[in-house]
């Protein structure tokens, strides 16, 4: 492991080791499978960043569940956070079910706002967030369906472990930030 590196000639330090990360997704699949004992839930994956995260998740979730991904473009121009997004991919037929969307990173709120109103559209029976990182002092308004947070991290820009920096660093294992 190391513990500087450079992503798209930009420099991060180690932040969140990977056995860190393995010991709280542990504790975060018992919570689940205890939640959702007997509820069949549909987890729906935000792509691409949480790819990582759902699928090391879903080794400690043994409850019976369901899998889907959503992929959310924005359309941004200047803004860092733009406000015209489309999903692509949402299940349908999620009337009546219990529905946990999986997040790498929540920073505004404001990717989540937009997920949550498509899928309460639908009718499901509840609606819940299990999201690895949480910025709490980037988010815009609250939400009150976060329910699973792996770990509140300080207002700075992060890679790695899903999280990419100019589409690169995605596949480090380890979680940096930026010096
Ligand atoms: O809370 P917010 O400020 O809305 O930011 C969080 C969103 O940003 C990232 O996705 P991104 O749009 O970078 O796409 P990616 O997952 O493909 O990298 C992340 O995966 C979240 O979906
Ligand atoms: N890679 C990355 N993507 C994000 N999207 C929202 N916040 C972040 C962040 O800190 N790092």
């Amino acid at each position: 492991m190391m513990n500087k590196i450079q992503v798209d000639g930009k420099s991060f330090e180690i932040f969140l080791e990977n056995e860190t990360i393995s010991k709280r997704i542990r504790l975060i699949g018992i919570q689940l499978n205890v939640d959702y004992e007997n509820r069949c839930p549909i987890l729906i994956g935000v792509l691409n960043g949480s790819f990582v995260f759902m699928a090391d998740l879903l080794k400690e979730v043994h409850i019976a569940c369901e899998i889907g991904f959503i992929r959310i473009k924005s359309y941004e121009g200047t803004e860092s956070s733009g406000s015209i997004k489309e999903a692509f991919g949402l299940p349908d037929g999620l009337e009546n079910r219990d529905v946990l969307i999986i997040e790498d990173i929540v920073d505004t709120g404001l990717t989540l706002e937009y997920i949550l109103e498509k899928v309460k559209a639908q009718n499901p029976a509840s609606v819940q967030v299990c999201s690895l990182l949480f910025k709490p002092m980037a988010l815009k308004s609250p939400i009150p369906e976060l329910t699973y947070v792996g770990f509140e991290i300080p207002n700075e820009f992060v890679v790695g472990y899903g999280l990419d920096y100019n589409d690169l660093g995605r596949n480090l294992k380890d979680i940096y930030r930026a010096v």
